[in-house]
C-alpha cells in the first residue's frame, strides 16, 4: 500500500506513470476497471490493424526487388491492405463507443461521489475557499481528467504496441539496425521526464490560478450588494481582471516551459532516423545488407517514432489528470462525520448541554458549559454580540463536533445518534435563510418530501406567509431565485418558519435575524414563531423583547464562554447584572428605533 496520501491510501505496484495513474483511477473508481480495460484492448487491436498496410507494404517492396510481383499478389495484397483498413476503423469505431462515454460517466462518478462525500462533512470543511476550490474542480479541472481515459490512455497505448511488436522483428532482421532504431527511445525518454516535471509544476500553478478566478467569481457575485454599497465594484473587478491575468500568464508559462522539452524529446527520435539512414547507407555500400532491409528499417522505424512523438501531449493531459486527482483524493479524504445508530424515543425530547467546550480552530467560544434544557419548553439563550449563542445552536445539530463534554438529546448524545434520527428530531430556522432554486412550494416542502398542497398551505398560512405568496406571480409555483433573492428578508425568514411548522419535529431551533425588519413583518414573523413553538422543546436565540420575555428560562452568556446565570427574566432582571445591562440596551434602543419612527412619521405629516 503507498503511505496513506492525505489520508486516503492507495495501492502501489511497479509500472509507468501511466499505469500509476490509472491504478489511481481505479482504485478510486473501481466500477471503471472493467469498460477501461475493454477499451485498451480495442484500441491496442486497432493499433495493430494499424500496423498492417505496412507490413504488407514491406511485402510488396520485397516481391518487387526479388521480381515476384504477380497480379495474383497485387489482388492478395489490395484486399489485406483493405482488411487492414477495414480492421482498423471496426475497432476505432468500438474504441470510440466504450472510451467516450467513460470521459462523460468519469465527470459524473466524480461529482456525484464528491458531492455525496460533503453531505457527511462537518461544516468546518467548508468555507468560501471550498466553494471556488469545488468549483474549479468540477468544471474546468474535471475537464481535463475525462481526456485521460479517452485520450492519453489510448494514445499511450498505440505508443508502446509498435515498439513491443517491432523489436524482436528488427532484431531478427539485423541487430545493428535494431539498435540504432531502438536506442533514441530511452535516450529520449528522461528528457521526457523533465518535461514531465516542468509540466507538474506548471499545472499545479495554473490550477491555483484558475480556482483563485473561480473564487473571486463566487465572493464577487455573492457579495455583489456589498460590493455596489460600498462602491467596490472597481477594486473588486481590479482583483478579478488581476487573477484573470495571472491566470493567462500562468497558461502561457506552461506552453513556454513545456514546448523546448517536447521539441528536444522529439528530435532526439529524430536523430534516430538519420544514424538509421547513415548506418543503412554505409551497411549497403560494404554489402552487409540488403536495399530491402535498409527500406524496411527505414519505413517501419518511422512508423513506430509517430506515436511515440505524440507522447508529448499525453504528458501535460497525464500532470493535469495527476494534480486533479491529487485534489479529488484530498476532498475524499477529509474526514466525515460519524454518526451512531441509536435512535430516539417517541415522544418529548429534551437537551442536555454537559461541561461543553467548544473552540473555532484557536477561538475557544465555549468553556464547561452546562445547561438543561427542559422538553416542551421555551428556552431563550442571550448575551453580548460574538459570546456564542449561534455556536450552542450549531452544536446541537451537530454542525460542528465539540472539543470536551457532550449534548444529549432525549438523554442520547448527539454523536452516537443516526443522522435521521437527528436531523429528524430537529427543526431549525437560522438568520441567514437560505432558499434554494425551485418553486415557492418545493422550498417549504424542503424538509417534507411526502407532503400534500393542503399540508404546504396549511403550514404557510399559519407562518403567516400565505398573504405575501399568494400575491406573487404564479402563487405557491412562483420560482424563487437561487438563496433566495427575490424575497425579503423577513418574508425568507417567515418561509422557512413554515418550512419547519411543516416538518413538525419534537425539537425546534430558531435563531432570530438581528436585521431589523418593518413593525408590520416583525409582528407577523413573531406570530409565526408563536405558532411554530406549540408544545415543543424551543431554544432560540432572542433578540426581540418580547421573545425574551416569554421564555421559560433564559440562559445568558457572558462573552467569555461562560453561562453567567439561567433563570426566568423576572429572576434574572433581580439577580444577573449581566442581564439587567442586556435588557437595558435593548429597550434603550428599542425606544430608540420607536423615537426614529416617530420622527419619521412627523416629517412625512
Ligand atoms: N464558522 C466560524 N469559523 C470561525 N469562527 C466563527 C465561526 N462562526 C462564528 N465564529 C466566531 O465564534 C464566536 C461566536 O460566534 P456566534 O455566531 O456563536 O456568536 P453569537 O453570540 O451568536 O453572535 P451574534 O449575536 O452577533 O449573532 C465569534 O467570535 C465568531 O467570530
Amino acid at each position: 500500500m503507498w503511505p496513506a496520501r492525505n489520508g486516503v491510501s492507495i495501492r502501489k505496484r511497479g509500472g509507468t506513470f501511466m499505469i500509476k495513474l490509472m491504478r489511481r483511477l481505479v482504485w478510486l473508481f473501481p466500477e471503471m476497471r472493467r469498460p477501461l480495460s475493454v477499451a485498451a484492448a480495442f484500441k491496442a487491436v486497432e493499433t495493430l490493424f494499424m500496423g498492417m498496410p505496412y507490413g504488407i507494404m514491406i511485402l510488396v517492396l520485397n516481391d518487387l526487388l526479388v521480381g515476384k510481383l504477380t497480379t495474383k499478389r497485387v489482388i492478395v495484397y489490395t484486399l489485406g491492405t483493405a482488411f487492414g483498413y477495414l480492421g482498423q476503423g471496426l475497432f476505432c469505431w468500438l474504441f470510440t463507443k466504450k472510451a467516450y462515454p467513460l470521459g462523460t460517466q468519469l465527470c459524473k462518478r466524480v461529482r456525484l461521489r464528491i458531492g455525496e462525500h460533503l453531505r457527511n462533512l462537518p461544516m468546518c470543511a467548508f468555507s468560501h475557499k471550498t466553494a471556488g476550490n469545488l468549483a474549479a474542480l468540477v468544471s474546468e479541472e474535471l475537464t481535463m481528467l475525462t481526456l485521460l481515459p479517452r485520450m492519453a490512455f489510448p494514445q499511450f497505448i498505440s505508443s508502446l504496441i509498435f515498439p513491443i511488436v517491432l523489436a524482436p522483428f528488427l532484431l531478427s532482421i539485423d541487430w545493428r539496425l535494431a539498435l540504432t532504431a531502438l536506442i533514441p527511445v530511452p535516450l529520449a525518454f528522461p528528457v521526457l521526464q523533465q518535461c514531465r516535471r516542468e509540466l507538474s509544476k506548471g499545472v499545479r500553478q495554473r490550477n491555483e490560478a484558475m480556482t483563485k478566478v473561480s473564487s473571486l467569481v463566487v465572493q464577487y457575485v455573492q457579495g455583489m450588494e456589498v460590493v455596489k454599497g460600498f462602491r467596490l465594484a472597481v477594486t473588486q473587478f481590479h482583483s478579478f481582471a488581476a487573477a484573470l491575468e495571472r491566470s493567462r500568464k500562468d497558461n502561457l508559462s506552461l506552453v513556454f516551459r513545456s514546448t523546448p522539452l517536447l521539441m528536444t524529446f522529439q528530435f532526439i527520435l529524430d536523430i534516430g532516423i538519420v544514424l538509421l539512414m547513415i548506418l543503412g547507407a554505409v551497411l549497403l555500400l560494404n554489402g552487409s545488407i540488403s536495399i530491402f532491409v535498409w527500406l524496411t528499417f527505414l519505413i517501419l522505424a518511422l512508423r513506430m517514432y509517430e506515436p511515440i512523438k505524440a507522447l508529448g501531449p499525453v504528458y501535460e493531459i497525464t500532470q493535469s489528470a495527476e494534480a486533479t486527482l491529487d485534489r479529488i483524493e484530498a476532498i475524499l479524504s477529509e474526514k466525515p462525520q460519524v454518526h451512531g445508530c441509536r435512535t430516539l424515543a417517541p415522544g418529548p425530547v429534551d437537551i442536555n448541554f454537559k461541561n461543553v467546550s467548544f473552540a473555532y480552530d484557536d477561538n475557544a467560544v465555549l468553556r464547561n458549559i452546562s445547561l438543561e434544557i427542559p422538553a416542551q419548553k421555551v428556552t431563550a439563550i442571550v448575551g453580548p454580540s460574538g459570546s456564542g449563542k449561534t455556536t450552542m445552536l450549531r452544536l446541537i445539530a451537530r454542525f460542528w463536533d465539540v472539543d470536551g463534554g457532550e449534548i444529549c438529546l432525549g438523554g442520547v448524545p448527539v454523536r452516537e445518534l443516526s443522522s435521521e434520527a437527528l436531523f429528524g428530531a430537529l427543526s431549525m430556522v437560522f438568520q441567514d435563510v437560505y432558499l434554494f432554486q425551485g418553486t415557492v412550494r418545493e422550498n417549504i416542502a424542503f424538509g417534507s418530501p411526502d407532503a400534500s398542497d393542503a399540508d404546504v398551505e396549511r403550514a404557510a398560512r399559519a407562518a403567516h406567509c400565505h398573504d405575501f405568496i399568494d400575491r406573487l406571480p404564479q402563487g405557491y409555483d412562483t420560482p424563487v431565485g437561487e438563496g433566495g433573492a427575490t424575497l425579503s428578508g423577513g418574508e425568507r425568514q417567515r418561509i422557512a418558519i413554515a418550512r419547519a411548522l411543516l416538518k413538525d419535529a419534537p425539537v425546534v431551533l430558531l435563531d432570530e435575524a438581528t436585521a431589523s425588519v418593518d413593525p408590520e413583518n416583525e409582528c407577523q414573523i413573531q406570530e409565526a414563531i408563536d405558532a411554530l413553538v406549540g408544545s415543543k422543546t424551543v431554544v432560540l436565540v432572542a433578540h426581540r423583547l418580547t421573545t425574551i420575555t416569554q421564555a421559560e428560562q433564559i440562559a445568558v452568556l457572558d462573552g467569555l464562554g461562560n453561562i453567567a446565570a439561567i433563570g426566568s427574566h423576572e429572576e434574572l432582571l433581580k439577580s444577573c447584572f449581566l442581564y439587567q445591562r442586556l435588557w437595558k440596551h435593548r429597550k434603550s434602543s428599542l425606544s430608540w428605533k420607536v423615537g426614529e419612527a416617530e420622527a419619521v412619521a412627523v416629517d412625512s405629516e
